[in-house]
């Protein structure tokens, strides 16, 4: 490498690593309404950055049909681009198939089929998966669409004019299964069953070889210091915490520079170099280029490139925070606000993965549950700092005890009949339930605890925002069904259904108890929106809220409590009296798939190398 170069580089780095490295997306109260989240997103130029969000969900590989982890980082990208739209913003979200590489095109022809038509049955599969699960995506992309692959070339074309990728020559341990080239501390020693000491990859297990292959190579060991630099400066550029953590560890160690070619006479399926047609562009430097193509590159794409917000698995966290930074930073281009790592879901231990079979079918698994009660088990029980093991039973026992009996419960009891004869929303009696507690205040029925939950409600949409907004959905989960088991506690505490409706002081209290039961159930549905959106629209038709009436803007709680009009009171119940979530029986089939009869995929296909040492 010219030493003039990497000088200019580093110069070149300083003065513009502060234009690239944006402050983090702040909140914004805004009232405007939005558009529906499976519209198109518009971009308007005009909006403050703080304005307009785009997420991504890593676009997956076409191997196999995909499973409950990719879902999961499907929903995740979904409650942020629908939360988000809820407070106002233009949020564009998507996601779309990796359809390149060595597996697919070897996939492809021992299935008989023409690699595309592979490509599209399976993408089709990932898409139908989404729909049916109410991934309100704007954007879907394929790798072998033709506007992706325009984008490739051009961003190609930049790096290499600008001089961040030179012809070399790669040599190596390289695992073909794998398509990857290793480091040695990635390589390990097997015994092979004919007692022969073999050489293979510490993470895949796959045999390698030592290889020597002219390709390109992208110069990644320059952009070492500019990558420590741009994580010590943003120390909230990778959440959760620990996955910040990993990724400056990694920059402790060598950065050598990446080949970012394959020779292609080894692989065809893909997009060729630009100017060179015996080289094929790598499959990872195509497939991160994809987030660019869906903002618009290479035509003006500052509208949402500034915005955006990767959600990826804790697997392809190197790939996210320090190749594709580099490579953006060699393009001049600004760098992800965010990228949200989440960790896996296992099985007995063991990632959840379509190479090694053990998957959970995530439509069977949307039939059984509902589509939001898998979302629901999927946020509530996902943790993004840790793995988590996948049971049907657990997700039985959560969907009955949180949604069926104690919200569904709740919902039941204070819009029966029986008690709400009226079926409107009733008024409420300041006299019964003063602002303050005071002693002896003359009428007052409500007791301190009955205090303490409305201090809880009160505060629970600014927590909900705070864990929705660091990818802790689990933790705004918590809150919201804690509060709603102390709505449970009052509405048992106070027995409405006792209170004699002929005597108009209990009459008032009846009232006053099943007006703040409702407001509460009101909060529950608006905060629930972006994780159960089905579940919450029937719960908030019920109460009679109306679809403008559902924002972050409408979330005052209690007014009449604080002598402000409350646009409810009064109201007629919605007529759509059903159960809001019925109680589940454990699936049938609720065994996870072993390796052989897992994919409805045209034919197995091993693990892509898109993997790296997992954190
Ligand atoms: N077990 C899992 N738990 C959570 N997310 C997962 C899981 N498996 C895959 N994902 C999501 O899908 C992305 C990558 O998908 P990929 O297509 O490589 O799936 P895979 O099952 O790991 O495939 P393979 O076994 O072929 O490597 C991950 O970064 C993550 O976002």
């Amino acid at each position: 490498m010219q030493l003039g170069k990497s000088f200019s580089v580093k110069l070149w780095h300083l003065s513009i690593l502060k234009k690239l490295v944006r402050p983090p997306l702040t909140r914004v109260r805004t009232q405007q309404c939005v558009s529906a989240p499976t519209e198109r997103p518009l971009c308007t130029h005009g909006l403050e950055e703080n304005q307009r969000f785009y997420v991504t969900t890593p676009i997956f590989y076409v191997n196999a049909a995909p499973h409950i982890g990719h879902l999961y980082s499907a929903v995740i990208a979904d409650y942020l681009h629908r939360y988000w739209l809820m407070r106002g913003v233009q949020s564009k979200f998507s996601t779309g198939t990796d359809e390149h590489g060595l597996k697919i095109q070897q996939a492809a022809y021992s299935a008989g089929k023409e690699p595309l038509r592979f490509c599209t049955e399976v993408s089709v599969q990932f898409k139908d998966l989404f729909k049916k699960c109410d991934i309100s995506y704007t954007d879907y992309i394929r790798t072998t669409e033709d506007r992706h692959r325009r984008a490739v070339e051009h961003f190609w074309t930049v790096l290499q004019d600008k001089g961040f990728i030179y012809k070399g020559t790669y040599e190596g341990w390289y695992s073909t299964p794998d398509e990857s080239f290793l480091t040695p501390s990635q390589v390990g020693d097997r015994t092979d069953s004919d007692g022969r000491t073999v050489k293979i990859s510490l993470e895949s297990g796959h045999k390698v070889e030592w290889m020597k292959e002219e390709n390109y190579m992208f110069r990644l060991s320059e952009f070492r210091s500019p990558l420590q630099r741009w994580l010590r400066e943003n120390s909230e550029a990778i959440q959760p915490k620990r996955f910040y953590h990993a990724a400056l560890q990694w920059l402790q160690e060598d950065l050598p520079d990446l080949s970012v070619s394959r020779q292609r006479s080894r692989l065809q399926w893909g997009i060729p170099v630009p100017g060179d047609s015996e080289q094929t562009v790598y499959v990872w430097l195509d497939a991160l280029v994809n987030y660019l193509t869906v903002a618009g590159y290479p035509q003006d794409c500052s509208c949402w490139w500034g915005v955006a917000h990767h959600v990826v698995g804790k697997d392809i966290l190197k790939f996210h925070a320090i190749y594709w930074p580099a490579f953006l930073m060699a393009a001049e281009l600004p760098l992800p606000r965010k990228i949200f790592v989440h960790s896996h879901w296992t099985v007995e231990g063991q990632k959840m993965s379509k190479s090694l079979g053990n998957v959970v079918d995530p439509l069977e698994r949307s039939q059984s549950f509902t589509t939001d009660g898998l979302r629901y088990f999927l946020l509530r029980q996902g943790v993004p700092d840790s793995d988590c093991d996948y049971y049907d039973d657990k997700a039985v026992k959560l969907l009955n005890t949180e949604l069926a009996d104690s919200l569904g419960g709740l919902l039941n009891r204070c819009t029966a009949r029986s008690l709400n004869p009226a079926q409107v929303y009733p008024n409420f009696y300041v006299e019964c339930f003063p602002r303050e507690l005071e002693p002896g205040g003359a009428g007052r029925r409500a007791v301190s605890e009955d205090y303490k939950m409305l201090e809880s409600v009160s505060h629970l949409s600014r927590l909900v925002e705070h864990h929705y907004e660091d990818l802790q959905a689990y933790k705004a989960l918590e809150a919201i069904a804690g509060c709603v088991r102390q709505t449970n506690g009052f509405l048992q505490r106070h027995a409405p259904w006792k209170l004699d409706r002929r005597d108009p002081e209990q009459q008032r209290w009846l009232d006053t108890v099943l007006h703040v039961s409702l407001e509460c159930l009101r909060v529950y549905g608006t905060l629930l929106q972006p994780v159960v959106p089905q579940l919450a629209d029937k719960l908030l038709s019920r109460l009679g809220v109306g679809p403008e009436e559902r924002f972050w803007a409408n979330l005052q709680f209690l007014s009449s409590q604080h002598g402000d009009t409350c646009p409810f009171e009064g109201r007629t119940l919605g007529p759509e009296t059903g159960v809001l979530f019925s109680r589940l029986e454990r699936p049938k089939q609720s065994k996870v798939q072993s390796k052989g009869q897992s994919q409805k995929t045209q034919s197995k296909v091993t693990k892509h190398a898109k993997t790296t040492e997992v954190v």
